[in-house]
């Protein structure tokens, strides 16, 4: 039996799944945490993967290895190798005012919609380059090349055997998916827009190449590999993209995402490009696109309630569905972490209608899942389309009131895969893909997933929009 690897190293931790080439039967899987914090030097990621790889069993008998990651974060590296600073995460928001800027230097949010298919937030590495330009402008003339986590990692993993950091000049490679979160690549036409690079950096560092969706990204050449016999390495590709593959999405299906980020994207035959700046205009990693709505605020919400009252996840959702929809009125506003879309870097929750009915654990633990959802839903409806199939999928979407509450927010069903890795499983997907060939990634089986339905509550998300508007509209 040929398996593959496929990897996740999203924000909060990094997955290891091992899958069958053929049936994709998941044979094992590992994983290990992250550290929390919006910068981190991506050693961390990589010892973080040993350590998944390891509790996942090793790689000795796997025939080729794909690695998905967390989109956006800037890793500069210096002419040797070395990393210069600390990556920036996608969630961290110093760049915002960045962003700002480089949107007006080119002449409003539509001049970049055409060119790069998105309007730079905080979020995408064109703004954090200009942040470590005028900020650190030392690291900023240290940094020989610029590169995304999924392409260090696989650019580590194709090191020699016992790298202990460092490198000896093998290339960076990227891919579509990717490369479309860079605020730099356009989507549209598949190129660089190296103008767009210097503008915002003053100068061009060395950039990764952009591989085409089952191109092989080099040889494993970590954990001893590549010695008896050769693992190549997939493209790999943004976690987003990887989820689409993982869960086999289609046009006609919106994937909603409940991980740290709250996402809504859906698989496309064209590119977008949305002047408005909610839908990112991504490609994905099959050769199609991928427009995307994402929020920086989801699953950690439901993470900060139940640690406010002292709960464990199952004592959230328990408590959640025991008070009414609606919350009496209570309406949690989530933007916790500030928030990028709506483009609110420096907003933060809000709790709005508390009374002395309102005031238990029950209705904040209910008011906590639907202003996380309410917020979702305004994601889903960003992108303006009608789907055949809502697919929820991400660490979120295990909680029993999510899936409860969902269909009721969404005021359509929902479709819950069967829980599992659904990026790491995309990644796994691609590996497989590289092995086999041919012009659509292998067809895998992917289990029971289970529809969820309720009745509609549109006056919850009513309330929600009332209050979102009062108390964010000049924000
Ligand atoms: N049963 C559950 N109920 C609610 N949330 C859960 C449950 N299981 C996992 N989570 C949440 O999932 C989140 C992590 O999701 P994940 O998709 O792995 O994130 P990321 O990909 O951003 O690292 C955590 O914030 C965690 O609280
Ligand atoms: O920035 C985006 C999408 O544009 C995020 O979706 C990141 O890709 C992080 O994903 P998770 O770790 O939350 O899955």
């Amino acid at each position: 039996m040929a398996l593959v690897a496929g990897v996740d190293s999203s924000t909060q931790s990094c997955k290891v799944v091992i899958r069958d080439v053929e049936t994709g039967a998941l044979v094992r899987h590992g994983r290990a945490a992250h550290p929390g914090g919006t910068e981190v030097h991506p050693d961390v990621w990589w010892a973080a993967l040993l350590a998944a790889v390891e509790s996942a069993g090793g790689l000795d008998d796997v025939a080729a290895l794909s690695v998905a990651a967390q989109q956006h974060g800037m890793v500069c590296l210096d002419a040797t190798g070395e990393v210069v600073r600390d990556a920036l995460l996608w969630n961290d928001t110093r760049s915002a005012g960045a962003a700002r800027d480089l949107v007006a230097e080119l002449g409003g949010p539509r001049r970049w919609a055409e060119a790069v298919g998105s309007v730079p937030v905080a979020a995408f590495t064109v703004a954090k380059l200009r942040w470590l330009a005028e900020h650190e402008p030392g690291n900023a003339r240290r940094t020989a090349s610029v590169c995304l986590p999924h392409d260090w990692l696989t650019w580590r993993l194709g090191g020699p055997a016992g790298d202990g950091g460092g490198r000896d000049g093998g290339e960076l490679v990227t891919d579509r998916g990717d490369a479309s979160g860079t605020g730099y690549w356009s989507p549209a036409t598949g190129s660089y827009r190296t103008d767009l690079l210097e503008a915002a950096f003053g100068a061009v560092p060395g950039l990764p190449r952009v591989l085409g969706p089952r191109e092989q990204a080099g040889e494993l050449r970590a954990f001893g590999a590549g010695e008896a016999g050769r693992v190549p390495l997939a493209p790999g590709t943004g976690d987003n993209m990887a989820a689409a593959l993982g869960v086999g999405a289609e046009p006609g299906d919106v994937v909603v995402s409940i991980g740290t980020s709250g996402t809504a994207f859906a698989v496309a035959a064209t590119p977008s490009a949305d002047p408005g700046g909610a839908v990112a205009g991504f490609a994905d990693a099959t050769g199609r696109f991928l427009p995307l709505v994402c929020t920086l605020n989801a699953a950690r919400v439901l993470d900060a309630a139940a640690r406010l009252l002292g709960v464990d996840p199952e004592g959230l959702d328990r408590l959640a569905l025991e008070a009414p929809a609606g919350a009496g009125g209570l309406v949690c506003v989530p933007y916790l972490e500030g928030e990028r879309t709506p483009n609110l870097p420096d907003a933060t929750g809000s709790l709005h209608g508390l009374t002395l009915g309102t005031s238990t654990p029950a209705h904040l633990a209910r008011a906590a899942v639907e202003g996380m959802l309410c917020h979702l839903a305004d994601a889903f409806d960003a992108l303006g389309l009608d789907p055949a199939r809502v697919l929820l999928v991400g660490g979120g979407a295990r909680s029993r009131a999510v899936r409860g509450i969902a269909p009721a927010v969404f005021g359509r069903p929902v479709v819950v895969p069967q829980p599992g890795e659904y990026v790491a499983d995309g990644a796994a997907r691609q590996a497989a893909w590289l092995l086999a060939g041919g012009d659509e990634p292998p067809l895998w089986e992917t289990g029971g997933a289970e529809r969820f339905e309720a009745d509609a509550t549109p006056d919850v998300r009513a309330r929600y929009a009332e209050v979102r508007d009062t108390r964010f509209h000049d924000a």
